[in-house]
C-alpha cells in the first residue's frame, strides 16, 4: 500500500549546506573513486576548490579498506572536513547494484552504523545513500540511525539489467518515497531511446503528481546521456558527472556537464516557471 497519494503534491526542496536540491538548476554531483585513503584525501582536496560542482559522493565500495568500518568511517569524516563547502554523500554501492564490493545485510547496516556514529572533531557526512532493494527492515534501521545522527538519506535503486515500463518505475519511486528519506534516486539501464523515454516519463509523472521531495533519476549508458543533461525539464534534481574515473556508465566530464545543464536551465527555466511544470516554485 502506498500512502503518498496526494496528487500534485508540493515538493519541498532539501537544503544541504549551501545547496538546495529540488529547486531550480539541477545540482552536479561528482564521485570520488579511490582505492586507498591517501587517494581519497587527495581527490577531496582537488574537488574542494572546484566551482563547477555542487556535491561530492565518496564511493566507499572502491576503497580497499571499506570492510574496516571504523577506519572507513574516520576517513568519511576527514573527507567531509577537507571538502569544506561541498556537501558529502557517503555511498556503499553494493555488488548487487553495480558496486565493487559484495556485502551482506548485517554488515551493510553495521557499516553505516560506523559512519553515522564515528567519533572525532570533523563533521559527519551530510547524506548517506541507502539501497531500497536491501529491503524494508534494513532501510528502516539505517534511516533511523541517520535521523539520530542528523544525517540526510538518499534512498536509491539501480537496475543494471534493463528499464521497466514508466508505470512500474513510478510505482517503485512511490514505494521509495513512503520511507522517511530526504531524496529518492532511481537509475536504469536503457537498451534504446524508448527505454530512456520510460525513465523520463516516469520522472515527469512522479515529479508532477506524486513527489513531495526531490528526485534524482538517470538512464545510464550512452543512450541515456540525454537524461543526465536535460533532467531538469522532467524533474530530476541532480545529475552525476565525473572528474576522473566515472562511477557508472554514461557519466560525462563534470565541466561539460555543467555547461550543458546551464544551457538547458537558461533556455527552459522561464517556460517551466510559466507552465508550472517541474521544477515549479522558486527558480533562481
Ligand atoms: O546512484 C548513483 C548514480 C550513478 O549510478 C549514476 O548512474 O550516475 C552513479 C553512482 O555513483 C551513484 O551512487
Amino acid at each position: 500500500m502506498q500512502s503518498n497519494t496526494a496528487r500534485g503534491a508540493t515538493l519541498r526542496g532539501v537544503k544541504v549546506r549551501g545547496v538546495t536540491l529540488g529547486v531550480g538548476r539541477p545540482a552536479i554531483i561528482v564521485p570520488i573513486i579511490a582505492a586507498t585513503a591517501a587517494e581519497a584525501r587527495a581527490a577531496a582536496h582537488r574537488l574542494a576548490t572546484e566551482d563547477a560542482i555542487d556535491l561530492v559522493e565518496l564511493r566507499v565500495d572502491y576503497l580497499h579498506c571499506v570492510l574496516d568500518g571504523p577506519r572507513t568511517a574516520a576517513l568519511c569524516r576527514e573527507v567531509r572536513h577537507v571538502l569544506a563547502r561541498h556537501p558529502l554523500i557517503v555511498t556503499f554501492r553494493t555488488g548487487a547494484e553495480g558496486g565493487m564490493t559484495p556485502i551482506g545485510d548485517e554488515a551493510y547496516v553495521a557499516f553505516y552504523d560506523h559512519v553515522l556514529n564515528a567519533a572525532g572533531p570533523d563533521p559527519l557526512p551530510d547524506l548517506v545513500d541507502v539501497e531500497f532493494n536491501r529491503g524494508r527492515h534494513v532501510v528502516r534501521r539505517i534511516v533511523t540511525a541517520a535521523r539520530g545522527a542528523g544525517v540526510g538519506v538518499i534512498l536509491s535503486s539501480h537496475d543494471f539489467a534493463g528499464t521497466d515500463s514508466a508505470p512500474a518505475l513510478v510505482d517503485r519511486m512511490r514505494a521509495m518515497q513512503d520511507f522517511d528519506v530526504d531524496i529518492v534516486k532511481l537509475a536504469v539501464m536503457p537498451r534504446d531511446g524508448g527505454d530512456v523515454l520510460n525513465l523520463l516519463a516516469a520522472t515527469y509523472e512522479m515529479r508532477t503528481r506524486w513527489a513531495d521531495r526531490p528526485l534524482i533519476t538517470m538512464a545510464m549508458g550512452g543512450v541515456g546521456v540525454v537524461s543526465r543533461l536535460a533532467g531538469e525539464v522532467f524533474g530530476s534534481a541532480a545529475t552525476f558527472g565525473t572528474l576522473g574515473q566515472p562511477s557508472a556508465p554514461g557519466q560525462i566530464d563534470a565541466h561539460d556537464l555543467r555547461h550543458c545543464v546551464d544551457i538547458v536551465h537558461g533556455a527552459a527555466a522561464p517556460d517551466l516557471r510559466v507552465a508550472g511544470t517541474p521544477p515549479h516554485g522558486a527558480i533562481p
